[in-house]
């Protein structure tokens, strides 16, 4: 078309030479513009109609794109705040990446049910791969990674089967009264709920995966500053990297992301190497013996097994996929429920109406002369309706990220970041009744209508779709296991002079901004079921 066109054009100028053939050059000329003009419209018609647009979304600067304006204090909420403005699925350039924000349930849908498998995938920051042996684990390995499947398999199927979980009761059991006792012991004094939180579900994690407390001499180094640790470690994984915009600096680390990670990672490297020495040791030992080894059955020796296994055979673990797992199960686990355990005690501190039907539900349940079992857990409605409302108002994770396809009619192109931000959903009055206000009562009519499968997709405190959390057993029932446990045990009373305040401290997990402090005095009618 181009040739015709150039064509017409040189005859139309040698024409003016010649005035005789100026009518038909001119004429050929127009022709051929004119063909080219509907060829134009033809074509981009074509390319629309085959390739939908990007969703709507505010501009932002050249290179650095939107970055600048997201100040990145509680992300979740200025997304909210962006999706007033710009509709259920906007895009945003942040850098070189186009980052998608969806917050209404359908389209949640279409991303986690109807294109589940398309947006599997995982896309790891500098900092998640540092801290998971680089994407050895099972929340940032990519999908299609063989090794993926095997290790969510080994997680969610053989360690964490209902089975499993049962025959490990005792354990669980052993580390809430052992928390309860630690209480009783200093009663009066004000503690951290987040820390006795994470403390009581660390040893709950630490139980199921190597029998015991933190072991050797890092475990000892480590245990003062764990939550410290992990808390960091949850902080550096949502901090916004240049090194993950601008791949082509990230040897210069400006931020020092990476150094940090590096740094924590060693620590928990010394740990998990000082405990998988210990069982191998032990194990030798044994062999020595006996002349047979006696594995201990709890996620190590299992994951230990799969590792010889491999060695001539299949269904092999790398050590460092077995040092991935056990960091997944450490501080995905236990930050996750000490998180939801301290948001839910605040809120019911800042409600004393819900705190006494609480209280009450206990009592009738449970009764004073009696500690909290697993066994009366299902039928505490009303503590577990209000650990559903904490889910809905203090989602631990607020924003969930899968990526690429078509969706709601808009293209979004294979690499982008889509976040799902479930925080939106939560907070949309059209969706819940004034959600601002705490009120577990919704949650009370059908219990089993907003449950943690991941079906309905206004309320997904666990996820939904092949990268759900594969621990919503374990992670519900340790949750509330602990909150009935201190709730059941002791009065809690804020220190004098102090004041509540609910605001937030964005991370990963999502914590409450300043730790809840709380005086215990106890409530149990029969002392000796404090002791240990
Ligand atoms: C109150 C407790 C917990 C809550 C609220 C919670 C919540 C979540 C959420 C929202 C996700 C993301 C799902 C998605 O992207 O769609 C997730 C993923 C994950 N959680 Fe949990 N979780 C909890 C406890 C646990 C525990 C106890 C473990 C380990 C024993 C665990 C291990 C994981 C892992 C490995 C993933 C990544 C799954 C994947 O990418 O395939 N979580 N969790």
């Amino acid at each position: 078309m181009l040739e015709i066109a150039y064509s017409s054009f040189s005859c139309l100028l040698n024409a003016r030479k010649q005035k005789d053939v100026l009518f038909p050059a001119t004429l050929s000329f127009l022709i051929a513009i004119l063909g080219i003009l509907l060829c134009y419209v033809w074509t981009i018609r074509k390319s629309r109609k085959a390739m939908a647009p990007l969703p709507p979304g505010p501009r932002g600067l050249p290179i650095v794109g939107y970055l600048p304006f997201l100040g990145f204090d509680n992300l979740h909420m200025v997304f909210t705040k962006l999706a007033a403005a710009y509709g259920p699925i906007y895009k945003l350039w942040l850098g070189n990446k186009l980052t998608i924000v969806i917050s209404s349930p359908s389209l949640v849908k279409e991303v986690v049910r109807d294109h589940d498998v398309a947006f599997c995938e995982r896309d790891p920051s500098i900092a998640a791969q540092v801290i998971t042996f680089g994407s050895n684990d099972i929340a940032f390995d990519s999908y299609s990674s063989p090794g993926w499947k095997t290790r969510r398999k080994i997680l969610a199927t053989d360690m964490l089967s209902n089975a499993n979980l049962n025959a490990c009761y005792g354990l669980r059991r052993e580390q809430v009264m052992k928390t309860v006792w630690d209480v009783y012991k200093n009663i009066g004094k004000p503690f951290d709920i987040g820390k006795l939180a994470f403390i009581t579900a660390i040893n709950v994690t630490i139980g199921l995966m190597w029998g015991g407390k933190l072991r050797g001499r890092e475990g000892a180094k480590i245990e003062g500053h764990f939550k410290d640790l992990s808390s960091e470690i949850m902080v550096l994984l949502a901090k916004p990297n240049i090194s993950d915009i601008f791949p082509s600096i990230a040897q210069f680390d400006m931020q020092g992301i990476e150094r940090g990670m590096k740094k924590i990672l060693q620590s928990f490297n010394e740990l998990f190497d000082s405990v998988i020495e210990l069982r191998m040791n032990a194990a030798t030992e044994k062999e020595k013996v006996d002349g047979m080894s006696e594995p201990k059955a709890d996620f190590l020796q299992f994951l230990l097994d799969l590792h010889k296994e491999g060695e001539d055979g299949a269904s092999s673990l790398t050590m460092n996929e077995i040092k991935g797992i056990l960091m997944d199960t450490l501080v995905g686990g236990t930050d996750t429920a000490s998180t939801t355990t301290e948001w839910v005690m605040a809120e019911l501190m800042q409600h004393p109406e819900k705190m006494d039907k609480v209280k009450k539900e206990l009592v009738d349940v449970v009764g004073l002369n009696n500690v909290v079992e697993e066994f009366h857990l299902p039928n505490l409605s009303y503590l577990n309706a209000a650990i559903k409302e904490s889910f809905r108002m203090h989602p631990p994770l607020p924003l969930l990220f899968p990526r690429s396809l078509q969706l709601g009619g808009y293209t979004i192109p294979k690499g982008s970041r889509v976040f799902l931000n479930m925080w939106s959903i939560y907070m949309d009055p059209n969706i819940w009744d004034n959600p601002s206000e705490f009120r577990p009562e919704r949650f009370l009519d059908d219990p089993d209508k907003f449950d943690f499968r991941g079906n309905d997709f206004r309320y997904l405190p666990f996820g939904s779709g092949r990268r759900k959390c594969p621990a919503v057993s374990h992670g519900g029932k340790m949750l509330s296991f602990i909150l009935a446990s201190l709730l059941h045990s002791f009065e809690w009373k804020l220190p004098q002079g102090t004041e509540l305040e609910l605001s937030c401290k964005f991370g990963i997990v999502v914590k409450k901004k300043t730790p809840l402090r709380l005086i215990p005095t106890p409530r149990l009618t029969n002392l000796d079921l404090y002791k240990e």
